[in-house]
């Protein structure tokens, strides 16, 4: 006997779990199914404890910046007390019993399981079968993918889900894939003490990004003792003796650990999505502006391939939870989908780089400024590496994209994002006034450099 709700949300990820809840106050009945743990991969294997990881690792590099700048520091760094946050502060021991309270506190239906669509409005959870006389939301984010590569299928390699188990740093490191993952980590457990081989495929780190960004990153991991092999490709891993060792055809590297960073993917197939006429092999759910996927089907959150972030999935959430409440709203807007990669330097961007601007055949001019060369930079001295770089759209006289890299990257990309996605002309822009001495100061620099 099926059992009829309103609404079934299939995977309670941020944006799920937040969708679910708002929905039941809203006063419909709604069940939530969640295989793994509520709140989704954020909070207990990715975002909030790499975060914590990055703090830490922040905190030992400028210990050690303290000679010539402050006095005498010396500074031994132990993996314990992160594993200990991240354990007990951040998962509960990855245990989401108060984030399932909450939401059933809120009146949602928690079913545990794997969600399948077997029918248009139909969700089925092992042997119990759920209609949704409105709707079934989906919120399934990714799983890590490993590239196809021989011998790596079987050997005890880590994906983000164990590298964040860890209970010690290991002593050497062989990090595949130098994106986003891969760089964050690669930063963080070699401040601990790890020897770290960073192996990317394309010609450079972080290829989603500005190439000022990915020299950057490369210029201060060689700094910092992490070795950056880009344009590698990896013909085989082995693992023996309890190590791992990479073929790069021709030569090998080897360390004790391997942590597998080359992207993630939707299991669209296991969801069962031919039920609702849609390509179980694609990589993504197609959505209108208003999270719509079909008739009686909203999807929000990575498996939209609309960006992959935590903020992406709350963003789509409220405007799914809109739509199926009958309310108006502004539709989905990405112009200015913000970014932040957490690495010292931070490298903050929004919109779109230099490249893309130019494959969208804008008429497009730049502008570009040192951080170090700011006074804020210049006073900040050690660790102050970073730029800015702005991207103007001439023809409407507005900026499409930028990007903020040093020390608060993440943060002074704020005002730019402002300007991207409220498209304030460069002209206003250039007419305010930027407090000294900022690191934000620095883009008045930029501006003026446009004109350059
Ligand atoms: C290491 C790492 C660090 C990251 N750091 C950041 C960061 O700093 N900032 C940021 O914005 N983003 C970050 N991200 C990305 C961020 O984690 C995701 O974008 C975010 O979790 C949103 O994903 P989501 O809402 O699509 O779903 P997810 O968080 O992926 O959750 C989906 C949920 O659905 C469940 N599920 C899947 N299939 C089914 C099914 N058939 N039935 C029932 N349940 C199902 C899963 O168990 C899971 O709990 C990071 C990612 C990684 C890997
Ligand atoms: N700070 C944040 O917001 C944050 C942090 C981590 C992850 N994320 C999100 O998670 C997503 C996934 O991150 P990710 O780093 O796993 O994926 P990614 O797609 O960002 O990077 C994967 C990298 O692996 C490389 N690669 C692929 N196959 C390879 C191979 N066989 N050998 C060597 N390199 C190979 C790719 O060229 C690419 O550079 C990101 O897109 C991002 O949106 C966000």
């Amino acid at each position: 006997m099926a059992e009829e709700v309103d609404v079934v949300v299939i995977g309670l990820g941020p944006g799920g779990e937040d969708a679910a809840g708002r929905l039941a106050q809203a006063g419909l009945s709604v069940a939530g199914v969640e295989s793994r743990l509520v709140g989704g991969e954020c909070p207990y294997y990715a975002c909030v404890p790499t975060k914590m990881m990055v703090r830490a690792a922040d905190l030992l590099a400028d210990g050690r910046r303290v000679p010539g700048m402050a006095g005498e520091a010396t500074v031994r760094a132990d993996w314990a007390p992160v594993a200990g946050r991240i354990r007990d502060e951040a998962t509960d021991d990855w245990n989401d019993q108060v984030a399932a309270d909450r939401l059933t506190g809120k009146g949602v239906t928690l079913v545990r399981g794997r969600g399948r669509i077997t029918a248009p409005r139909e969700v089925t959870v092992g042997d119990r079968v759920l209609r949704a006389r409105r709707g079934i939301l989906v919120n399934i984010g990714t799983d890590p993918v490993a590239p196809p590569i021989d011998g790596l299928a079987g050997t005890p390699y880590w994906t983000n889900r164990e590298a964040v188990r860890a209970t010690e740093a290991p002593g050497s490191l062989l990090v595949l894939g130098g994106g986003v993952v891969g760089v964050e980590m690669a930063q963080a457990f070699s401040r601990f003490g790890s020897r770290v081989t960073v192996v990317e495929v394309a010609d450079r780190l972080l290829i989603q990004d500005e190439p000022e960004s990915s020299q950057l990153i490369a210029r201060v991991f060689e700094k910092e003792g992490i070795t950056v092999r880009t344009g590698a490709k990896v013909a085989a891993v082995r693992h023996e003796n309890d190590a791992f060792t990479l073929d790069l055809g021709g030569e090998s590297v080897t360390a004790d650990r391997l942590l597998v960073a080359t992207g993630r993917r939707s299991d669209l197939g296991g969801l069962g999505v031919a039920a609702v006429g849609l390509d179980e092999s694609a990589r993504t759910i197609p959505v209108d502006g208003r999270m719509r996927a079909g008739d009686g089907l909203w999807a929000i959150g990575d498996v939209t391939g609309k960006g992959q972030f935590t903020h992406m999935s709350m963003y789509q959430a409220a405007i799914a939870v809109r739509d199926i409440l009958g309310e108006d709203g502004q539709d989905a807007e990405y112009r200015a989908v913000p970014r932040v990669t957490f690495t010292d330097p931070e490298i903050g961007a929004v919109g779109l780089t230099e490249a893309q601007a130019r494959e969208q055949g804008l008429s497009v001019r730049t502008g570009y400024v040192p951080l170090n060369e700011s006074a804020r930079g210049w006073i900040h001295k050690t660790g102050n590496e970073g730029f800015i770089k702005l991207v103007e759209d001439t023809g409407r006289g507005v900026l499409v994209g930028a990007t903020a890299a040093g020390p608060s990257g993440g943060e002074i990309i704020g005002a730019l994002v402002v300007a991207v996605h409220g498209q304030v002309p460069t002209a206003a822009l250039r007419g305010m006034i930027y407090a000294y001495p900022t690191f934000h100061r620095a883009i008045e620099t930029a501006i003026a450099d446009l004109d350059a």
